[in-house]
């Protein structure tokens, strides 16, 4: 299967000032490829409202999430232990498609289904015991574009870039330990996002 474009991919540069790599690829495939990942994922993953632990208790998010990865990984999140899927053929492609871009492996991919932009994800870092130390994270946006901010643990500098369809962000490096990254929920947005981002999860996960 072909479904990656001639781009000139060597002009990507690093979105971040100091202490971290975020390089944005722009849109990696053509669009009626896009739109048929988008469609068959939100038809054939195994969505799921997450839930997650806080203060003790167990809250559900509108946003939807699976996770798949290599047979046997156990992923901890918010005090939820959660059993990995098997990989689907499409999951599989992506991954191909991503670690060939970005040049680095994965064994796992969390997904998030954003329905609307009432959806979105609060300041966080992947910073998981669980994932591999500076490993690096490649994250597919298909859907609607939304904005991805980061923001700098000390001087607070922030850094926002556009997520369009069909499109790849690679962080690596110190990223997670110096930036908290974020997806702000915005009114204006009426359609639905979905978010991939493989992963490579240490081996004390198994
Ligand atoms: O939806 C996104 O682009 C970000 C998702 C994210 O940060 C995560 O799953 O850890
Ligand atoms: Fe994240």
């Amino acid at each position: 299967m072909t479904i990656v474009l001639p781009f000139a991919f060597a002009e990507t540069t690093n979105i971040l000032p100091y202490d971290g790599e975020v390089i944005y690829f722009g849109k990696v495939m053509e669009a009626a490829f896009a739109d048929r990942f988008f469609r068959t994922l939100l038809n054939t993953i195994n969505w799921k409202n997450d839930e997650v632990v806080i203060f003790g208790k167990r809250l559900t998010t509108k946003r939807e999430v699976a996770w798949y990865a290599d047979a046997g990984y156990n992923y901890t999140y918010s005090n939820i232990t959660k059993e990995a899927l098997p990989w689907t053929p499409e999951l599989l492609a992506l991954k191909q498609l991503a670690e060939d871009l970005s040049g680095h492996t994965y064994n796992s991919c969390l997904l998030n289904l954003y329905h609307d932009g009432d959806e979105g994800m609060g300041w966080h870092s992947d910073d998981e015991k669980t994932l591999e130390k500076d490993a690096a994270i490649a994250s597919l946006s298909f859907g609607a574009e939304r904005k991805f901010a980061l923001k700098h643990h000390e001087s607070k500098q922030k850094v926002e870039v556009m997520l369009q369809h069909g499109s790849l962000l690679l962080m690596k490096g110190v990223t997670q330990t110096h930036w908290l990254h974020a997806l702000p929920r915005s009114k204006k947005i009426k359609s639905p996002r979905i978010n991939l981002t493989f992963r490579m999860m240490a081996e004390v996960g198994h």
